[in-house]
Order: C-alpha cells, then sequence, then structure tokens
C-alpha cells in the first residue's frame, strides 16, 4: 500500500484542514473525501475519511486535547510522547500555531496498533476558543479534560460537551477525563462525580495523571483502539470503549500508570 510522505511532518498542521474556521452549522465536513489543500503555500491534508485514510496518508487519525486552561492538556500529551512530566513553571498554550512560542505541540506517533495518531494539543483559554472551534470538525476524537482539583473545570465540562456537540462531527470519538488525580490534598471533584457526568452524557471515562502516569497510555490507546476498529471493513468486529476501558479500569486502583 503506497501512502503519500508529503502531507507528514508539522508544516502540514498549521492550520484548519480546510482552511476555514468551522462557524456554527457548517462545521460537519464530508468523509470520504481525502485530498490535500494548499494554504499560504504549505501543503495540509484534509480530512480522510476514517475507512480509507490509510491507503493515503501516514497520519490517519486525528485527536484533539480540549478543556479548560491549566487543567493539564499540554502536560498529558508531553507524558505520553516523552513519558516526562513537564514540570515547572505554568505556560498556557497559545491558540493552536506551534509557531507561536513553541507552545503548540504537535506529536505524530505509531501505536502499538500499527495505526498513527496525530494528536493536536489546544488553548483552554477563552479568547482562543474561536480558533479551537475550527479544528473540532475534522477531529476523529477528542479526549475532554477536566482538573480533580479545580470545581469550575468540572462545571464547564458542560459546556464543552455543548460546544462538541455544535462544531465536531457527529460520530467523533470522546472521552472524559479528570486528570490531576494524584493531587489528593487538593482534590474538589470525586471520581464519582466524573462517573456520573460521563454516564449522564454517554462517554467513557477515567481519571489520569500527567504527573504519576496513571492511565495515560490508556486513554490513548483506548481512543486508537476505538478509532482502528471503526475503521476496519469487517462490521462483525465490534469493539466497545467503554467496555474496554471498564475492562482494563479493572483492578487498577487509584494509581495505575
Ligand atoms: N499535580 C498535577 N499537576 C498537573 C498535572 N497536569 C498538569 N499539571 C499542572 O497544571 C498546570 C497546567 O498544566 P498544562 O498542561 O500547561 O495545562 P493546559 O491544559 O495545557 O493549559 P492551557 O494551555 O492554558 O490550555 C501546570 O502547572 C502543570 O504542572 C497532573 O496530572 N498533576
Ligand atoms: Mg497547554
Amino acid at each position: 500500500m503506497s501512502r503519500k510522505k508529503a502531507v507528514k511532518g508539522k508544516a502540514a498542521t498549521s492550520s484548519p484542514s480546510a482552511g476555514s474556521p468551522a462557524g456554527k452549522g457548517t462545521g460537519k465536513s464530508a468523509r470520504g473525501s481525502p485530498g490535500i489543500v494548499q494554504m499560504n503555500g504549505v501543503v495540509h491534508p484534509s480530512r480522510p475519511s476514517i475507512s480509507n485514510s490509510s491507503e493515503f496518508y501516514d497520519i490517519a487519525f486525528k485527536v484533539m486535547l480540549v478543556g479548560d486552561s491549566g487543567v493539564g492538556k499540554t502536560c498529558l500529551l508531553v507524558r505520553f510522547k516523552d513519558g516526562a512530566f513537564l514540570a515547572g513553571s505554568f505556560i498556557s498554550t497559545v491558540g493552536i500555531d506551534f509557531r507561536v512560542n513553541g507552545n503548540f505541540f504537535f506529536y505524530s506517533m505509531i501505536t502499538s496498533l500499527s495505526n498513527y495518531l496525530q494528536i493536536w494539543d489546544t488553548a483552554g483559554q477563552e479568547r482562543f476558543r474561536s480558533v479551537t472551534h475550527a479544528y473540532y470538525r475534522d477531529a476523529h476524537a477528542l479526549l475532554l479534560l477536566y482538573d480533580v482539583t479545580n470545581k469550575s473545570s468540572f462545571d464547564n465540562i458542560q459546556a464543552w460537551l455543548t460546544e462538541i456537540h455544535e462544531y465536531a462531527q457527529q460520530d467523533v470519538v470522546l472521552m472524559l477525563l479528570g486528570n490531576k488525580a494524584d493531587a489528593t490534598h487538593d482534590r474538589v471533584v470525586k471520581r464519582e462525580d466524573g462517573e456520573r457526568l460521563a454516564k449522564e452524557f454517554g462517554v467513557p471515562f477515567m481519571e489520569t495523571s500527567a504527573r504519576s502516569g496513571l492511565n495515560v497510555e490508556l486513554a490513548f490507546t483506548a481512543v486508537a483502539k476505538e478509532l482502528k476498529h471503526r475503521s476496519m471493513k469487517d462490521p462483525n468486529e465490534k469493539f466497545k470503549l467503554h467496555e474496554y476501558v471498564n475492562k482494563e479500569m479493572k483492578g487498577t486502583g487509584c494509581c495505575r500508570s
């Protein structure tokens, strides 16, 4: 199977794939039309269809990290990518462009599932919201984070879900993550509260810690498995994300890494 190598790399990812922000009601792009869009002299892959993307691109699936500023999106990504905690003072991510102060992280990686995930870190700050909306529409999966030590980040999850409903694909893979589970003394959101909210909205849930590594790999692996199974042509091959997460979480207590 030959693949186009031209679209691989940072330069191909510095702006929305179709080149224009997804406005209200306009963000539902059709699947099944892989292609390349030229913007500002840079080659950008348009959203590939899940069913045939791997025939065209090295990077098949776009996964985005979203949630309030400070919940730990960047740290979670760095933990996953480098296996390390990004210690030091908090540097808020600026917009979604990796060229701005180097604060936007773009990573492509090969999972053990032989799939490629393109993971996008977004800025949680309100002032960048219109920028990040533009990227929702061609995301295959969204990891929605709150911070278990920050009640308002949890309270805002409902608003995030409304935004996701408005701007993302209807069938986007979604997972709720309660991050900073290591911070036991500062915790203000109970695990059961997260579970209840996730159940209410029918999304898989787990607590994570970028600091300790708790469930970080599991979160990305679960999403990758779901995406892979969706892309498989055999409809008999079923994968249930909820069940997988629950099974893998079993016996892990609070501190699996
Ligand atoms: N204790 C603890 N602190 C964390 C964890 N993850 C992130 N932090 C801290 O939380 C702060 C914010 O982390 P970031 O990853 O920069 O947050 P963000 O969601 O990317 O924020 P924005 O870029 O503004 O949207 C930093 O001071 C991190 O050190 C975690 O799992 N445990
Ligand atoms: Mg950040």
